[in-house]
């Protein structure tokens, strides 16, 4: 099986330019002006951008979460993210305490092995350190490739784990060459605040947001830099928010600390005043850590620019309006947390950063795809094209125009959190591995296709680009 992408212009992390690229089987044959071979496919890319698929690294496709569950699973779900320009996702694995992880991990498996159409790999969330943990935890990053640990610093008596195990875990990490990722708040002084309110009779979804001040967001991203620093190891923000995390990134990566942080597209477009909206709409907007005051946005936008926020994740987390948001009716602190991003990410990116002059076509890419690639042990095999390269390709028409909605998007939720935002670009076609996923902006894919991605070990040089690599 052979493609050459004829009359595009290439675009990665790195550079941006006319060439052809050669597929042959899954992988990038080669790159160069006028490829020919007889036996090829030629797909026709003028007018395009052709850059490489897009890397997720923050998604949580069926998961389990305040008494229901998400409601794209790992087919629907990477069905839109392929629509969107996605072929890579990395999904968050839940445990639970005093069961074994590999039993969390088999959960996992189960749940997208018939089901994905893009490639796709886990985190594991870590809620305890015991001596069975420390055993398994090598055992599971060689067997299973996973080198990323999730720590949750709030969800209080849910996920939350507590500084002992959050500065363990970073130990174990760096011994072993993982990635420790956090959701960076204060989940103890949210707990008393989203008692004290409901307590004073506030029910609203704006509670959400006033429960969960950024403050508490800057207070425990500084905690978790220092015990990075205390530990020598290494960490991943994920959803950053505002303004306080930024700073305390910025600080720590000043001071020579191995932390990056990655920011939502929620967080670039939308802000705290959506919590507000009328008929119980605002929970629609409830994500934790919550919608910010608008000043954020720009604070983020600059901290994407400047590069002390590296990657930007969906955070894919969707329930329904209808039957699932509403578990929060009377209690703000019941509405499940989260909305649907996966398919939108990418665009949301390109029309907001790129068409507006924030960032360039090549920052672009390092934040959709390559950056995670290198932080999350995938590159060069994802989030580049270069020979050797899996042939994961975005064929992008920089210039439509359309209109984001519940009744075109692909998620299998009945809202778009961007309900009639007009955005510039669109995916037109996608490979995966070579084979088209979305062929001139209709699937066709195939559940099961998408295969598990075990990860290589942390491995800090491909930030500082000091090290030569293999492809694998
Ligand atoms: N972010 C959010 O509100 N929901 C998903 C779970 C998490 O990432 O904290
Ligand atoms: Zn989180
Ligand atoms: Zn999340």
């Amino acid at each position: 099986m052979k493609k050459i992408i004829k009359n595009g212009t290439v675009v990665t992390a790195a550079d941006t330019y006319h060439a052809d690229i050669l597929i042959e089987n899954d992988k990038v044959k080669s790159i160069g002006g006028n490829l020919s071979d007889s036996d090829a496919e030629i797909v026709d890319a003028k007018g395009m951008y052709v850059f490489p698929g897009g890397v997720d690294p923050h998604t949580h496709m069926e998961m389990p979460f305040g008494g229901t569950v998400t409601k794209d699973d790992f087919e629907t779900g990477t069905i839109a993210a392929a629509y969107g320009g996605t072929t890579t996702i990395i999904d968050f694995c839940l445990t639970d305490k005093g069961k074994s992880l590999k039993s969390a991990i088999e959960k996992w498996h189960k749940k997208s092995n018939d089901k994905a159409v893009i490639d796709y790999s886990f985190h594991l969330m870590i809620g305890e350190i015991n001596d069975k943990v420390l055993e398994e935890l090598p055992v599971i990053i060689k067997e299973e490739g996973i080198t990323s640990f999730k720590v949750f610093m709030a969800y209080k008596n849910v996920f939350q784990a507590d500084d002992e195990t959050l500065f363990r875990t970073l130990i174990t990490a760096k011994e072993h060459g993982a990635l420790v990722m956090v959701h960076a708040e204060n989940g103890d002084v949210i707990e008393h605040l989203t008692k004290k309110a409901l307590e004073e009779g506030h029910t609203e979804p704006i509670y959400h947001a006033l429960t969960r001040p950024s403050e508490a967001e800057g207070e425990a991203t500084g905690r978790a830099a220092k015990l990075t620093g205390l530990a020598n190891s290494q960490l991943y923000v994920v959803h950053v928010t505002c303004q306080e995390a930024v700073e305390q990134i910025a600080n720590a990566r000043s001071k020579g600390y191995q932390v990056w942080g990655e920011t939502c597209p929620q967080y670039l477009v939308l802000d705290q005043s959506y919590l507000e909206k009328p008929n119980f709409e605002g929970a629609k907007y409830v994500w934790s850590p919550p919608l910010r005051e608008k000043f954020h946005q720009d604070v983020l936008w600059h901290a994407l620019k400047s590069g002390q926020l590296q990657t930007i994740g969906s955070d894919q987390c969707s329930f329904d309006f209808k039957g699932q948001k509403d578990l929060g009716k009377d209690d703000f602190s019941k509405i499940p947390n989260g909305g649907p991003f996966v398919e939108d990410r990418v665009s949301v990116l390109f029309s907001e950063g790129v068409k507006k002059g924030r960032i360039t076509l090549n920052e672009f890419v390092d934040l959709v795809s390559t950056r995670a690639a290198k932080l999350f042990g995938l590159f060069p095999k994802k989030g580049t094209i270069a020979p050797g390269s899996d042939a994961d390709i975005v064929i992008f028409d920089p210039k439509v125009e359309r209109t984001l909605s519940v009744n075109t998007h692909h998620m299998n939720v009945d809202y778009s959190a961007l309900e009639g935002m007009k955005v510039t670009g669109e995916p037109v076609t996608v490979l995966s591995r070579g084979e088209y996923v979305i062929r001139d902006k209709q699937f066709v894919g195939k559940p099961g296709k998408g295969k598990y991605l075990k990860r290589a070990r942390f491995n800090a040089d491909l930030e500082t680009k000091k090290q030569t690599f293999d492809i694998f």
